[in-house]
């Protein structure tokens, strides 16, 4: 696997792992903001003439049209099979720089230096790369393991607050299907002052133990993918549209909707599934979406890829901090707990 680094002096320890791994040409990969925050905390560290790539930021760029912008970058500047790409950015800088990486030339080595807490908790780690493709999520893609993560909180300090909650989706999904102390021990009191240094670490030991016992998930490692199911349906459905959400978001309107499912298929507790609805919207709300929505929501779901043939997977909760996976869903099912969110939202306005 990877080797993670939690470096406390990014200069210091870039310096030497670049030295270490050695490189014909160097090319860091950045989207418009992190090309506009990060990149000048490490662009004096780097030798001169390395190479820079800038994309618009977001999901609707972590697309194939990029990726061709980034093969022929990667060709004009003549780029061989030991030259070393930095995806310096977060899980769309990581996911689709990763994949541009390992599919150059049929692979060339990459180290990703995450900048969200979403990309340093869970998408900088584990080797899963890719890009949407019309309209589904990572639909295409590769495993990759990076030669090397090095995550630094320095990067936190410009990330909008509304990134933070993103990727703290990901922190609770870890304690809820690994690890029922930690879930339990998470709370937010202030997201400007909290430390991160803990959670980013036991995050990524949680994701780091399940990658290293199924790397390809061809079993355990969908445990990971809890809350995706229905996750990356609403997050890709709603895609270039005002309603967008991000990840984090999704995700957290996804594990409502499996905690659900959860309840009802796999034994989850009904206070656990108490305990989970309560967490997740008091940190994101109720996200208001159109009935008409819900069967084209549906229809996304068929492509998920845990599925096998025309049966939708999930990877459910028996209870908080223990997951199964292959667990088979039927439409009706999926429309049952879509319907059991938009309940959520109705309880609490008829509480209002
Ligand atoms: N490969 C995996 O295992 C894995 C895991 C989880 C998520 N993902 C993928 O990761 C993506 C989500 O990752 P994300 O939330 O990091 O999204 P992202 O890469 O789009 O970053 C979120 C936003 O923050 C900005 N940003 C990044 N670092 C910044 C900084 N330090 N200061 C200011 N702005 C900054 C970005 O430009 C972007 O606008 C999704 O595509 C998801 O599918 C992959
Ligand atoms: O690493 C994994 O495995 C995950 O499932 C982590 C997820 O948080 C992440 O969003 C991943 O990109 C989803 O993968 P996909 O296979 O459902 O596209
Ligand atoms: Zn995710």
């Amino acid at each position: 696997m990877e080797s993670v680094i939690f470096s406390n002096n990014i200069s210091f320890d870039l310096s030497k792992y670049l030295n270490q791994l050695g490189y014909s040409q160097l090319g860091v990969i950045s989207d418009s903001n992190t090309s506009k925050f990060c990149y000048p905390i490490i662009e004096k560290l780097l030798p001169e003439g390395h190479k820079h790539f800038s994309f618009p930021a977001g999901e609707a760029n972590k697309n194939l049209n990029t990726c061709s912008q980034i093969w022929q970058w990667m060709t004009d500047e003549g780029f061989d099979r030991k030259a070393l790409i930095i995806n310096l950015g977060g899980g769309v800088t990581g996911d689709m720089g990763g994949f541009c990486a390992a599919t150059y030339k049929r692979g060339i080595r990459f180290i990703n230096i995450p900048t969200t807490l979403l990309s340093q908790v869970d998408a900088s780690v584990g080797g899963k790369l890719g890009i949407d493709f019309n309209g589904f999520k990572n639909h295409i893609g590769v495993f990759t393991q990076p030669e090397l993560v090095l995550i630094s909180e320095i990067f936190l300090q410009t990330l909008p607050l509304e990134e933070m909650r993103s990727g703290y989706a990901e922190v609770l999904k870890h304690g809820l299907i690994q690890n029922a102390n930690y879930f339990s021990c998470l709370k937010i009191a202030d997201w400007e002052k909290q430390n991160w240094r803990e959670i980013i670490e036991k995050s990524v030991q949680i994701k780091r133990e399940v990658v290293e016992k199924d790397p390809k998930e061809a079993g355990l490692r969908k445990i990971l993918n809890f809350g995706h199911t229905i996750g990356h349906a609403f997050e890709s459905f709603y895609l270039n549209t005002d309603k967008h959400l991000l990840h984090g978001e999704a995700i957290a309107v996804g594990m409502v909707c499996e905690a659900f499912l959860s309840h009802k298929k796999s034994g989850l507790p009904k206070e656990d599934l108490q305990i989970i609805t309560d967490a997740l919207t008091e940190i994101y709300g109720f996200f208001q979406f159109f009935e008409a929505d819900i069967d084209d929501i549906i229809k996304l779901c068929s492509q998920d890829k845990k599925n096998e043939g025309s049966t939708v997977n999930f990877s459910l909760l028996r209870r908080i901090g223990n997951c199964d996976y292959n667990i088979k869903g039927t439409a009706e099912e999926i429309k049952e707990a879509i319907s059991f969110y938009q309940s959520l939202t109705s309880q609490v306005q008829l509480n209002q």
